[in-house]
């Protein structure tokens, strides 16, 4: 759907041939107070795309872009996709990719389920030709996305990841 609508379908058998898939499931302990609690940071998906399954205890928050916080009340049988960081960079920042993190109140645990997808190791993320113009200068550099996965994982290992702010952490390194 994303590729139709930039006409970018001849990169549809591309995008799935490097595709790698990670599926995780999470699970969120009750907080321990009767405080609304963080339980995942605000952070930017760094991958491709994310298809993510919560269950009847809601949590997850996505910011708006007036950077107001909304709560995603799902019904049981949704799914929400995710942009991630890698795919707003392959489309030349056409679309962007949503600020988002877990916040719980309430005596339940909370299980989530996620389907992530990236690249493989070694591709080269370049935005297509087809993206940049006159007006649509080239805003990305290629990059090898398991090198900065590296990069940015090292980083992660080292932060205090409660009070990181984990945003545009790609954008800025392979902007322009
Ligand atoms: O559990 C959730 O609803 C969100 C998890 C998430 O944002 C992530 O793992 O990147
Ligand atoms: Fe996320």
């Amino acid at each position: 759907m994303i590729l139709e609508s930039f006409g970018l379908e001849k990169y549809m058998d591309e995008l799935t041939d490097i595709a790698n898939y990670q599926l995780r499931i999470m699970k969120y302990e009750k907080p321990k107070t009767n405080e609304q609690t963080m339980m995942a940071p605000a952070h930017c998906d760094q991958n491709m795309m994310t298809l993510l399954y919560q269950d009847e205890v809601n949590g997850l928050e996505i910011q708006n872009k007036d950077g107001e916080w909304m709560n995603m009340k799902l019904s049981p049988s949704s799914f929400i996709v995710i942009i991630g960081e890698c795919l707003s960079v392959w489309l030349n920042g056409r679309l962007s990719s949503p600020y988002h993190r877990v916040m719980m109140k309430g005596n339940e645990d909370r299980y989530s389920l996620g389907l992530f997808s990236t690249v493989r190791e070694g591709y080269i993320v370049k935005v297509p030709t087809e993206l940049v113009d006159e007006k649509n200068p080239m805003l990305f550099k290629p990059h090898d996305h398991e090198e900065f996965l590296k990069i940015f994982s090292s980083e992660m290992a080292k932060a205090d990841f409660k009070s990181e702010v984990v945003v545009s952490r790609l954008k800025a390194y392979c902007s322009v």
